[in-house]
């Protein structure tokens, strides 16, 4: 698909394709449909961070809260999102040992306690030692910079899901 034939797609086409591009935020990708015609994948990707470096903290929030804990209960009982599954899958978050599996537990309410919205990380773009390092480092920032860190890689998730929708070759993506 290039950026023509998405700039041609219906409010009902664009929102059914690219409606998890933010996890579980259809709501963003409906709102931006206004700005087309987009010249490019960035200008697309650059109009929904746009859109969210917008909104209020409760926004912001309520995004973050959109995201499943990484190896937390939607993984168990099968209701991730089919990004998300491949996400958590590619980091070796389905294959954790019992004993990493109750560590992220642990540090994922550690950190849900703490901020209130849970630990988001772009798990395609690190690995299982890096997420468990970071869970625990991460638990001892300050909330705000957690807020904007975790907008970041919300952001970072949404890139390469964009890609994997414009750019790969399947035929069943229009
Ligand atoms: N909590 C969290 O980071 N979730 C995710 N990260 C990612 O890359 N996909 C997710 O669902």
């Amino acid at each position: 698909m290039d950026i023509s034939a998405v700039n041609a797609l219906s409010y009902e086409d664009f929102v059914n394709i690219f409606g998890n591009v933010v996890e579980k935020c259809p709501l963003i990708t409906a709102a931006v449909w206004t700005s087309r015609p987009f010249i490019s994948l960035n200008a697309l990707e650059a109009t929904i961070n746009e859109f969210i470096d917008a909104l209020p903290e409760s926004g912001k929030e309520g995004i973050l809260r959109c995201h499943p804990d990484l190896a937390g209960r939607d993984l168990h009982s099968g209701t991730l999102t089919r990004e998300s599954r491949e996400e958590q899958a590619r980091a070796g978050m389905d294959a954790l040992s019992t004993a990493e599996a109750s560590r992220v537990a642990r540090l994922n309410e550690e950190y849900k306690r703490r901020f209130g919205f849970p630990f988001v990380i772009c798990a395609r773009t690190t690995d299982k030692t890096r997420i468990l390092r970071e869970l625990s480092e991460r638990c001892q920032n300050a909330r705000a910079a957690e807020m904007a860190r975790g907008i970041e890689e919300v952001k970072k998730i949404c890139r390469l899901r964009l890609q994997g929708l414009v750019l790969s070759d399947a035929p069943n993506k229009l």
